[in-house]
């Protein structure tokens, strides 16, 4: 039987882009369905009734949520071009890094931005204590956070690329700037020029726009 299989996106989201990686890199085929999240669809609030959240990858009709459990999912299924190690305790390692990214770097780096002032300059401190913990991790050695290659956990730290270059560049911040965070920011040039993500990269005027509106949302409230 064929298979099939569909992405529920929505533009460039930042996890929806994490998808769209790890099926490219497995060379899995897929139909892409555009979501507007501002009158969302029967079709998503159907497959992701709990979050209302894009991205929703169909497997045969069956509905997988959560980026995160998405990339897993994936990596079970498709077992080409591994994105996880093969060795149980690297494997729990790499599921710490991923979930610590999304627990608790992205939403620090988040608050640099939406803040101002005084309260910016602490979320910068407390996002530095967060950024100190990758930048040690690529002192071990690695090109990646996946070794040699790119894996699951540089796939999840992808929004750092193309979020916060953007953020930074539009409210003038340097959050993650070369004295303080040089592997990281090698990391970033190294993850960004590599072909599949190269090549599956949203148009930079795109993702300016819509974190300028965002940003204006954040500070008009
Ligand atoms: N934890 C979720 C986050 C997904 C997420 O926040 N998606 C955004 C788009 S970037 C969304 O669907 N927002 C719509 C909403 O919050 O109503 C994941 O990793 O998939």
């Amino acid at each position: 039987m064929a298979e099939e299989v569909k992405l529920i996106n929505s533009g460039p989201s930042p996890f929806g882009l994490r998808i769209i990686w790890a099926l490219k890199m497995k060379g899995i085929q897929y139909e892409s369905i555009e979501e507007d999240l501002s009158n969302k669809s029967p079709l998503l609030l159907q497959h992701n009734p709990i979050y209302k959240k894009v991205p929703v990858l169909l497997h045969n009709g069956k509905p997988i949520v959560e980026s995160l459990i998405i990339l897993q999912y994936i990596e079970e299924t498709w077992k080409q071009n591994p994105l996880l190690p093969a060795d149980p305790y690297d494997r729990a390692m790499s599921n710490f890094w991923a979930k610590f990214g999304d627990d608790k770097v992205l939403p620090s780096i988040w608050y640099v931005f939406i803040k101002k002032g005084k309260e910016q300059e602490e979320a910068k401190c407390e996002a530095w204590e967060k950024l100190k913990y990758l930048e040690e991790e690529l002192r071990r050695g690695k090109r990646f956070f996946g070794g040699e290659t790119i894996g699951l956990v540089d796939i999840a730290f992808g929004w750092i690329v193309n979020t916060v270059n953007v953020l930074e560049e539009l409210i003038g911040i340097k959050v993650i700037d070369g004295e303080k965070f040089p592997l990281l920011v090698r990391w970033m040039k190294d993850f960004s020029e590599s072909p599949v993500i190269k090549e599956n990269w949203p148009p930079r005027d795109v993702l300016m726009s819509i974190y300028a509106d965002f940003l204006q949302s954040c500070h008009s409230n």
